[in-house]
């Protein structure tokens, strides 16, 4: 379905523009046409009290409910533009990296530092960081080039330890892993995967003992909660913590646990350098905003500026392993390309995730968002920036602007700022960099760095990368690059989306906007791709209206869409039916499923009418003074019985949330208003008359009701913990009962 735009001998990587592109285009164009027309019907029928609409009083309701219709399909309209304006060019990338290693020798490669973050030992468990960590200090990459720098944000001196662990354990795994070209490089994944190697047998059985081993020593002390004196006493790291008060209170705790200059202790047991490791938990105070993420990534900026200095810096989230070795000389192939790579400030590799079972109940996968849009995002100057899985050019993340004479300076050896000290020193030197009282007065988070006081504050600093003129590229690689861990249980699904389309909204807020200023700086595809994501939050509103209105008004007998016979029938079902063939046909071409691409209609709706509709309110709550809503960790882990459900892809609700009753109020209420007009049906004599006269509202009730068939087993079915709380199932029954019967008093 690729087709190939250039393929210059000289180039480190290609670029391609998908062929299918022509019919799509076709098909947008006509579908475009069809929404025209459902404007066209909305604006010449609007109800001014004739036969359809009963006159006196419901002319009156008649009218705002139409006009309201109108304003609905007039957003979902131009949104839908925004969504088919990033799928217009999509753009696919390969590299090669055969002409990067027959151009270039090991030794003159840049140096490469590597950012993971932490944030909370209970729900990011330091085994799975530590994978984290091992996968990717076992980069195909020259170890003495490569830097790993763990941020703690919880301080944790359980993380400390496992890492520590990890840094020995790193002794024997790295040396296996290039011997035997292990794939993936996390051990956990690794061994998960693969029983018992024939090949080397041997090897594989003694590294694995030391594997579960030290896996047995970290789960043992993760689960008491505290590390064994006897561990403590080994390292003079701990001591760090003897002034430690809490995690919002504490002294920057720096350790250098891997590094060149202490020989004996650096190398692996075939004597050859390890990559250096460094554990960071910078300063925190309570009178102190530590900005989340975006601090924590701004610390590790200055930190390892002075301890390693990388022209490239790879920043992942804790739960994201590298499932590929080869990635950093891919995105070396992009960075270091003669003709274009200058102007590249990263290079971002999707998100994927390892625990997405085959019909992802959650609709974790992001599908559209990592198959199509970003690759949309792409042809137009650049992804966005995800916050992990992406290589950045220090330069760019640290605030310069880009100019046409920018030097693509990767191949000169950086000036190594720590020859002069001993590691003490500079340990001393670094820690002064990530107190809480460095960026007063500065502008970092402002101007430099990742970029403060959003939600999502990668997309946002991503933008800034743009607006600064710089271009980014978005890879998919064959062999997946990442995995990570994706929400397990509808609610922390819908609290993540919650996070994200709030961010977006205060990207569309901030002084950045991309619609507004935008102009003139980033292209206009640019613009509208950016748009399309600061608007979800938006689009909740006319998703409640239409999937609240058009029932209730069944249950009055009142028609708000043509009717089967009229003319303007046909542009409604145009839209409908094209519009899901679309998408499901964008599902099943990526490999998803029909129950997948159904799944995922039902996340779409839940997230429209539950995150969305919160973080538009608590968007607009900001507007009048209420505090900032907090960056609220995903959990990666889950009890047993809740494992249990997620693998037979049962519904997790479990807790009593206000999303949850929102959503269980809006299935009730389409229940009720379809039994209403059934029975209406079946007492009626001339039954297919009513049904013709409102088949698409018939539809879409009859749709929402399908749709919404796990809350229902959920209030009233399961009996398992899962289930919704019988708290949500009398205040959604009495809400939802309380609206069709006042709406059907008002008749009267
Ligand atoms: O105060 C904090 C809060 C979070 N994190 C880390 O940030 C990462 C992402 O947090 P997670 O809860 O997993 O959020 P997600 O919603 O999965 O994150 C996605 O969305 C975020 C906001 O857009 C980005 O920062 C992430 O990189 C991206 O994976 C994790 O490694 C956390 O440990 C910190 O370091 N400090
Ligand atoms: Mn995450």
């Amino acid at each position: 379905m690729v087709v190939k735009r250039s393929d210059d001998e000289e180039s480190l990587f290609e670029t391609s523009k998908s062929r299918g592109s022509f019919l799509h285009r076709l098909f947008s164009v006509s579908l475009f046409v069809a929404i025209c027309f459902v404007y066209a019907y909305r604006l010449t029928h609007i109800p001014t009290g004739g036969e359809n609409h009963g006159g006196g009083e419901d002319y009156y309701y008649g009218t705002w409910t139409w006009l309201g219709l109108l304003a609905a399909e007039l957003w979902f309209g131009l949104y839908w533009v925004l969504t088919q304006a990033v799928r217009w060019n999509l753009v696919f990338r390969k590299t090669f990296k055969k002409r990067l290693a027959q151009r270039y020798e090991e030794s003159k490669l840049p140096k490469v530092d590597i950012f993971v973050c932490t944030a909370d030992p209970d729900i990011e468990p330091p085994i799975m960081v530590i994978n984290t960590v091992l996968s990717l200090m076992a980069y195909d990459y020259p170890s003495e080039k490569l830097s790993v720098y763990l941020s703690d944000d919880a301080a944790s001196d359980l993380t400390f330890y496992a890492l520590l662990e990890a840094s020995l354990f790193a002794k024997h795994w790295l040396p296996f892993c290039k011997k035997f070209n292990v794939q993936p490089t996390s051990p956990a994944a690794y061994f998960n995967n693969i029983l018992l190697h024939h090949n080397h047998a041997k090897e594989f059985a003694n590294i694995k003992k030391l594997y579960d081993e030290m896996k047995k020593r970290i789960e043992d002390a993760t689960k008491l909660g505290r590390v064994a004196s006897e561990e403590r006493s080994k390292h003079r790291g701990f001591s760090q913590w003897d002034s430690y008060s809490s995690r919002r209170d504490h002294d920057t705790i720096l350790q250098i646990i891997l590094h060149k200059k202490e020989p004996h202790n650096s190398k692996d047991e075939n004597g050859n350098y390890l990559p250096t490791l460094v554990y960071l938990a910078r300063e925190k105070r309570p009178q102190h905003h530590h900005n989340f993420k975006a601090g924590a990534m701004n610390s590790l900026l200055r930190v390892s500026s002075v301890i390693s200095n990388a022209k490239i810096i790879l920043n992942v989230d804790c739960d994201m392993y590298s499932n590929s070795s080869e990635s950093v000389r891919d995105a070396l192939c992009f960075l270091m390309d003669e003709e274009k790579g200058h102007e590249i400030a990263f290079v971002q590799f999707p998100q994927t995730f390892e625990n997405i079972l085959k019909h992802d109940i959650y609709s974790s996968t992001l599908l559209s968002i990592v198959d199509v849009e970003m690759h949309g995002a792409d042809g137009y100057g650049g992804p966005f920036y995800i916050g992990t899985c992406c290589f950045h050019r220090r330069d760019a993340l640290s605030g310069m602007k880009f100019s046409v004479g920018y030097k693509n300076d990767l191949l000169k050896s950086e000036r190594d700022h720590s020859i002069e000290e001993n590691l003490h020193e500079l340990e001393v030197k670094s820690k002064a960099l990530a107190s809480c009282t460095y960026e007063e007065n500065t502008l970092w988070g402002k101007e430099m760095g990742v970029r403060y006081g959003c939600l999502v504050e990668d997309v946002m600093t991503g933008l800034c990368i743009h607006l600064q003129g710089w271009k980014s590229v978005y890879y998919s690689p064959p062999r997946k690059a990442f995995y990570g861990v994706a929400p397990t249980t509808l609610l922390q699904a819908l609290v993540q989306h919650k996070r994200w389309a709030e961010g977006q909204v205060q990207i569309l807020l901030s002084e950045h906007c991309p619609a507004l200023y935008g102009h003139g700086r980033i292209s206009l595809g640019h613009q509208l791709g950016y748009s399309y994501c600061n608007c979800w939050a938006l689009t909740s509103l006319s998703k409640l209206y239409y999937s609240i209105i058009p029932s209730l008004y069944l249950l009055r007998g009142i028609p708000l869409f043509p009717k089967m016979s009229s003319i303007w029938f046909i542009p409604f079902a145009y839209v409908i039916v094209g519009e899901s063939g679309r998408s499901l046909l964008e599902f099943v071409l990526f490999g998803s499923t029909i129950q997948g691409w159904w799944n995922d209609l039902r996340m779409v709706l839940y997230k429209g009418t539950s995150s969305y509709l919160f973080a538009l309110i608590d968007s607009i709550s900001k507007l009048f003074g209420l505090p900032d809503s907090p960056f609220t960790v995903t959990a990666k882990v889950m009890e047993e019985d809740v494992s249990e459900r997620y693998e037979k892809q049962v519904m997790e609700f479990g807790a009593a949330s206000p999303l949850f009753t929102v959503l269980a109020t809006l299935a009730l209420l389409n229940l009720f208003c379809l039994l209403g007009i059934l029975k209406e049906l079946a007492l009626s004599e001339d039954w297919f008359e009513t049904y013709k006269k409102m088949s698409l509202q018939i539809l879409l009730c009859g749709f929402l009701v399908l749709i919404n068939i796990p809350i229902y087993q959920g209030l009233f079915l399961r009996k398992d913990k899962g289930r919704l709380p019988s708290s949500i199932a009398i205040k959604s029954t009495v809400l939802a009962l309380s609206t069709c019967i006042l709406f059907n008093m008002l008749k009267d």
